[in-house]
């Protein structure tokens, strides 16, 4: 059964929701889904933007073909040409041979790489600045390389102020029918989500998300509509999205608030993490997070970290170094560009305690733009009272400078 939506009079939802799929792009893991977007416009042309993964491809095809009612495909434009979306490109060929197929060079470099046989077609090479009119509608391509492949392009349609944004302003989640960002709850439900997708993702190439961000700026007034490649479609307080995407591709915190991620095999260390919890909030300082860094998944703890301002690693040592999840979230962290974050350090250890000084140097040496507060708790297997003065030291740091 087809499965559509209007987004505006002539353009139409025509994509898929995907419950099956356990691991985004095999690593993330995606509890509530995701949706596959993909757009059909009916003008004197009829044109689709983009496909969908191929698991999803014959729900595309049921609603394509629904929407047509049969008339033919005349344009197919690809911004973005990875396999969650460009899947279905050939399959879209050989259902409408004729259609003329709109891409970057680079899109079409990369669909002869996956051995699709897009040569015997009509190719439509465009650049930044180009434009191309399907009847009432014109639209305009721009160039978005690196968000979040080398080829991808977001299309402008100057006629409705339709964005079709490609990766940028998608999120993890299923759709399940509601297709506008103002049919849910976005802030309660989906920002974590939205956030975990982006800063995972795209989160390395934050430069090229602020070049982006520099282009829309300068047609603010006439986007209208914000048409993801996954997740909801934005129509209403579209500067609440743009906001959390500056905050994110600047590296900059969007709340002032503590993260403690903690690594703990017998829970020594956990303990010591509880109770900093408990003593900043006594100190007015509420906004705190705890992570098990062993039972959290990275793209989750990565998310926290670009949210919150303050982060504080507590880990036990492991032959002579960092227990290994707490070092795989570090690397990560450099992996994804992370900046401008103040780190506390409690260390542990039973024999050799080292693990404070490798995350130290690991901090300095690896990352860019981060500050370590000098306090430390170092604890030797557990965190006892003697040790009161020290965790007060500590929670006394960070609250001044969360208060700063
Ligand atoms: C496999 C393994 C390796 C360890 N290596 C070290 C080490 O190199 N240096 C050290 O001081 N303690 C080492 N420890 C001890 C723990 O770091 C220490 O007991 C710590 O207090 C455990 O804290 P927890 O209760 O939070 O798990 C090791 C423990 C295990 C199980």
């Amino acid at each position: 059964m087809y499965c559509v939506r209007n987004v505006t009079d002539d353009l139409y939802w025509v994509g898929a929701n995907d419950h099956r799929l356990a691991l985004f792009e095999n690593i993330f893991p995606i509890p509530r889904g995701v949706s596959y977007n993909a757009y059909l416009l009916l003008d004197e042309k009829t044109v689709l933007f983009d496909t969908v993964d191929w698991s999803a491809c014959r729900q595309l095809l049921e609603n394509v073909e629904h929407l047509l009612d049969g008339r033919t495909l005349d344009y197919l434009v690809v911004n973005h040409m990875e396999p969650d979306h460009g899947a279905s490109v050939e399959e879209i060929l050989l259902r409408y041979p004729s259609v003329k197929v709109i891409s970057t060079e680079k899109a079409f470099m990369f669909m002869r790489q996956f051995g699709f046989d897009i040569d015997g077609h009509e190719l439509i090479e465009v650049k930044e600045g180009d434009t191309q009119s399907f009847g009432r509608h014109v639209v305009t391509f721009v160039a978005a390389p690196m968000v979040h492949w080398p080829e991808a392009m977001v299309t402008f349609d100057t006629t409705n102020g339709v964005l079709f944004s490609a990766d940028a302003f998608g999120s993890f989640g299923a759709l399940d029918g509601k297709l506008f960002a103002d049919e849910v709850n976005f802030d309660r439900d989906w920002i974590d989500d939205a956030r975990r997708y982006l800063t995972n993702i795209v989160g390395k190439y934050g430069p090229h998300v602020q070049m982006l961000l520099k282009k829309a700026a300068g047609i603010l007034d006439q986007i209208k509509f914000i048409c993801p490649l996954h997740g909801p479609v934005w129509r209403k307080d579209l500067m609440y999205f743009i906001d959390k995407y500056d905050h994110w591709s600047r590296y900059e915190p969007e709340e002032k608030g503590v993260m403690i991620a903690y690594a703990s095999m017998y829970g020594n260390t956990e303990a010591a993490a509880q109770a900093l919890a408990g003593k900043l909030c006594e100190k007015g300082v509420s906004n705190v997070w705890l992570y098990d860094v062993s039972n959290t998944h990275v793209s989750q703890l990565i998310s926290e970290t670009f949210r919150l301002s303050h982060i504080v690693l507590a880990s036990v040592t492991y032959n002579l170094g960092i227990y290994p999840v707490m070092h795989n979230y570090l690397m990560d962290m450099k992996a994804l560009n992370l900046q401008n974050r103040t780190f506390a350090i409690i260390e542990n250890g039973s024999w050799a305690v080292k693990s404070g000084d490798l995350m130290q140097k690991f901090i300095d040496e690896e990352l860019k733009n981060m500050t370590v507060l000098n306090e430390r708790l170092s604890m030797a297997s557990a965190l006892l009272p003697d040790k009161a003065a020290e965790l007060g030291a500590l929670a006394d740091a960070i609250v001044e400078s969360v208060n700063q």
